[in-house]
């Protein structure tokens, strides 16, 4: 091959590397051996859902990447760095943020000082904030309020508005509609889609087919530890028989 294209095709190759890879990673914790060899790719830009039955491994997966557990094989490799021997004070530096199911907000904190501290500099950018409260309105309407007060779905914006109060290239998000009624379903979808309009990459474990469906570019389901299948969300939307396989889905009761 002449010398010109195949440093075009290594070039082509750099711009499709995903933006987050995981190769045969493992991970236990304590006696417990929960990933058995995980291989996920997240390109760059859009979103992902990782999908699965309870106690696959999704939330393992997350903390997994983001340092919170140990890989105990395999390598994880973001934005072509491998980041998984990294304390998770780096891989948050490095431009990952995760919003944990527990969403991790301080309740006796008031909105405004839960973004403060989210914060890298401790110091809010007035653009970035006039931009979140577009996202989520109830930030601004309650931003001097003790954040317990918020109800679900105003904490668990609250707690994606910390993670990406900076700009950041990927952020992992672990169930964030769970529990919450379709009003306000409908809006956090609406705010993954703005959000999905920047630069952002979205990695979101998502129980709920429907909002999968409505936002996800690409899907990989977890069963037991392992990555079954991943590929294009609108493969799995159209092949009901794939969806039962995969996840025991019949979407008729999902509609
Ligand atoms: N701290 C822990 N100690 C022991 N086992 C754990 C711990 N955390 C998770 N597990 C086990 O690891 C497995 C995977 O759990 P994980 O939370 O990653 O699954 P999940 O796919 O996110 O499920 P869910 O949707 O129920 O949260 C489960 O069998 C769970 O019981």
């Amino acid at each position: 091959m002449p010398e010109a294209a195949s440093g075009s095709a290594a070039a082509a190759g750099a711009i499709c590397a995903p933006l987050l890879a995981l190769a045969g990673v493992h991970t236990h914790i304590g006696p417990y051996h929960i990933l058995h060899g995980v291989d996920l790719a997240v390109p760059r830009g859009g979103l992902t859902v990782l999908l699965g039955r309870n106690g696959a491994g999704k939330t393992t997966a997350l903390r997994t990447i983001m340092g919170l557990w140990r890989a105990s094989a395999g390598r994880i490799d973001f934005d072509g760095r491998p980041i998984a021997a990294l304390p998770t004070s780096d891989i948050a530096r490095a431009g990952i943020a995760y919003v944990p199911e527990t969403m991790g907000i301080f309740s006796d904190l008031t909105v405004r000082e839960n973004l403060v501290l989210a914060a890298r500099q401790g110091a809010m950018d007035a653009d970035r904030l006039r931009w979140l409260f577009g996202l989520f309105p109830a930030i601004e309407r309650f931003w001097q309020l003790p954040a317990g007060t918020l109800s679900g779905g105003q904490k668990q914006m609250l707690s994606i508005a910390r993670a990406i109060i900076e700009p950041r290239q990927l952020i992992l998000v672990d169930e964030p509609t769970k529990g919450l009624a379709p009003a306000i379903i409908a809006n956090m979808v609406a705010a993954f889609r703005e959000l999905k309009a920047t630069d952002t990459t979205i990695l979101l474990v998502e129980q709920n087919f429907l909002v999968a469906r409505a936002l996800g570019d690409n899907v990989a389901v977890m069963e037991d530890g392992r990555i079954v299948h991943a590929g294009a969300m609108a493969e799995l939307a159209e092949d009901r028989s794939l969806q039962q396989r995969l996840l025991g889905l019949s979407l008729d009761m999902h509609q």
